[in-house]
């Protein structure tokens, strides 16, 4: 039985699948040549990850398909109810990668806040002059330490950024429609853990309260923040989107960049992908990084594994 891994797959995942008897396929095939090699090598599996569109069209034309895996959480590039109205299963991993994402927040919370993502494209090959400017111009850095953090989307992933938030001393406050409460464990290194009772709050309370504002939504219609929302933003904030590009108005984003409201963002995603706008990619006051919130070794292992025994298990092919 043949799988498609069109946008890659832990070598793990591989191993486990090839020793339950399928045969794995890692050929990276074109948008427009995937259905005909579906068809062609009559592939009954395909997994992929947020490069690979699923769509009506696809689905249409590769009869041959019983599952279609999403190797991570997001599956707005995936026709979801057709493939499954059309009797396809579609299986994702979304526990597997949120301490991934979460860090990947952190990393361009504390960056961001000390000008790092600027200062590596400005630090001078030679000159101490200019170092001493740049020295001066990255002088008013800020510690989270104290600092309160709005946590948008309280799922998974907002849970694990409340959580390292906490450990950090961070005051957290979350806004999410379907949670009004939650208890946070807090586990440490020698086994101990604290349970921490939070309360939800109303998304105008939390823009108005928030230091730093983290974005742990799934894909939406509608921007969670636009310009409506930055208005009632506390001055000077810092916003983190690792979640989807569509969540946050990315020209809004510039316009409170550019009259103070935002002091700086920290994008791992994007309106448009793979090709940021232009005013994105050249702002000194935004740290960014290409959509790799769950690429990271140990997440991309965990991934692989849970959706390769997922595979396994639906599809019960008899092991060799
Ligand atoms: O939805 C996800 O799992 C993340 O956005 C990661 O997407 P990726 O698998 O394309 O890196």
């Amino acid at each position: 039985m043949k799988v498609l891994a069109n946008d890659g797959l832990s070598q793990p995942a591989i191993d486990k699948l090839t020793q339950a008897g399928f045969e794995v396929l890692t050929t990276r095939v074109a948008q427009e040549q995937l259905s005909n090699f579906i068809i062609t090598n009559q592939i009954k599996a395909l997994l992929v990850r947020s490069a690979t569109q699923v769509d009506k069209k696809t689905i249409d034309a590769a009869p041959s398909l019983e599952l279609i895996g999403r190797a991570g959480v997001g599956m707005d590039n995936i026709d979801v109810a057709y493939a499954r109205q059309k009797g396809i299963q579609v299986v994702n991993t979304p526990a597997a990668s949120s301490i991934s994402v979460a860090e990947l927040v952190f990393a361009h919370l504390l960056g961001a806040a000390r000008f790092l993502h600027d200062a590596n494209r400005n630090m001078p090959l030679e000159g101490d002059q200019r170092f001493k400017q740049l020295k001066k111009d990255y002088g008013k850095g800020l510690e989270l330490k104290g600092k309160t953090l709005g946590i948008i989307g309280f799922g998974r992933i907002g849970k694990e950024v409340a959580k390292i938030a906490m450990g950090m001393g961070m005051q957290v406050l979350f806004h999410d429609k379907e949670v009004a409460s939650d208890t946070l464990d807090l586990s440490f290194f020698d086994g101990q853990s604290v349970s921490f009772e939070l309360e939800g709050s109303p998304l105008e309370e939390l823009l108005g309260k928030s230091d730093f504002i983290s974005l742990n939504v799934p894909a939406t219609q509608n921007y969670v923040l636009g310009q409506t929302e930055m208005a009632q933003m506390k001055k000077g904030v810092g916003i983190v989107n690792c979640a989807r590009g569509g969540v946050l108005d990315e020209v809004a984003l510039v316009d409170a960049l550019e009259n103070g409201i935002v002091a700086f963002a920290g994008l791992d995603v994007f309106e448009s992908e793979p090709q940021p706008e232009i005013r994105i990619l050249m702002h000194p006051n935004i740290s960014l990084s290409p959509h790799i919130g769950g690429a990271t070794i140990e997440a991309q292992e965990r991934i692989g594994l849970e959706l390769a025994e997922r595979l396994i298990d639906l599809l019960k092919t008899p092991t060799v």
